[in-house]
């Protein structure tokens, strides 16, 4: 657990870029800094690998804290992510990874095998070892980025606007493999992104920031969307919070009708293309379907792809009506 208490940054002649922040990011999990430009979400970072001091108050890692800590030892338990990556330009994509195992002790070979297996686990083949930084494309050198950061195996990861830097296919690329990856790793991670809709996706909690560096709310995605903490929170989460807030509820629960008026094939598999899905789906994908679908219903199939119900946009606001009562 990372532990902020009562801390405070005046940068030299500056303004206040950190203030009074107390907040508690759990162990093994993902909390995303969020808010506007200037509103100390780097700051906040760097002050857990002691790349900023504060000016007062102290953090914590797993009760210890920091400014006790011997720096190197520190950071060695610390990755680090930044926005472009921030690769050695003049290494191969291979060297960029092995060069912290080298130094942490392991031999040239070790390291090297162990570039390949965390390259292979962020999606790149062993072809692009042997590649220089600016051989690769934005996305595969962010991918690299993690890779680097992954190689001490260090249980906290501090990740500044990791993905910001490509386009928005390639985005969400990574972004599945970074949940795919946190998934089986389980780090402690703190990631700062000025992206609401990225805070949504990826954090398991998200801490907004107000100007002035001021915590404005602390709250799983869910609650800041069913329950924004004041006007500043709600104009920041965006408008369609409703709609989106549905993305975190299963249709598992949602009644369907039976099939009727529906054209199945031999094997109960729905004909033409409705809008099908799944009890694993969410409910936002079902409000989408029914809102988009000409027959204004949607199709669930079983997993052999045979449908077993449908609803009408109708039943799903019933649905929803019936939840909040
Ligand atoms: N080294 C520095 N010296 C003086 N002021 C600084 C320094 N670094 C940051 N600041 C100021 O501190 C405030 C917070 O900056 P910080 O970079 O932490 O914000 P941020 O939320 O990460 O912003 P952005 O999203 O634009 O990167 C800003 O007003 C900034 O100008």
């Amino acid at each position: 657990m990372i532990t902020f208490e009562d801390v405070v940054k005046v940068y030299p002649g500056g303004a206040t870029a950190v203030d009074h922040l107390s907040l508690e990011l759990p162990t093994g999990k993902i909390t995303v800094l969020v808010g506007p430009s200037g509103c100390g979400k780097t700051t906040s970072l760097r002050m857990i690998n002691r790349m900023v001091t504060p000016t007062s108050g102290r953090i914590l890692v797993d009760g210890e804290d920091v400014s006790r800590q011997d720096e190197a030892r520190l950071r060695r338990g610390i990755g680090y992510v930044i926005q472009h990556a921030g690769l050695f330009p003049h290494r191969t994509v291979l060297d960029n990874v092995a060069t912290v195992p080298v130094l942490l002790g392991k031999t040239r070979r070790e390291a090297r095998e162990l570039a390949l297996g965390l390259l292979e686990r962020v999606g790149l083949s062993a072809d692009f070892a042997k590649r220089y930084p600016a051989q690769l494309s934005g996305g595969q050198q962010q991918r690299v980025g993690v890779a680097r950061a992954l190689a001490a195996d260090p249980p906290i990861m501090l990740m500044d606007e990791p993905f910001s830097a490509v386009d928005p296919v390639v985005r969400a690329q990574l972004h599945a493999e970074f949940l795919r990856l946190q998934q089986d790793l389980g780090k402690t991670i703190a990631m700062v992104t000025h992206d609401i809709d990225e805070a949504i996706k990826l954090g398991d909690h998200v801490a907004v920031f107000r100007t002035g560096g001021r915590l404005a709310q602390f709250a799983t995605p869910r609650e800041l969307l069913a329950a924004p903490a004041d006007e500043f929170v709600a104009s920041f989460v965006g408008r369609d919070r409703g709609l989106r807030s549905l993305s975190f509820d299963s249709a598992a629960e949602l009644p369907v009708r039976p099939v009727e008026g529906i054209e199945l094939d031999d094997s109960g598999r729905p004909l033409g293309r409705p809008g099908v899905f799944t009890k694993d789906d969410t409910l936002r994908v079902v409000a989408d379907l029914v809102i988009s679908s000409p027959g204004g219903v949607a199709v669930r199939v079983g997993p052999d792809g045979a449908a077993d119900g449908v609803v009408s946009h109708h039943d799903l606001a019933d649905y929803l009506a019936s939840r909040r009562s």
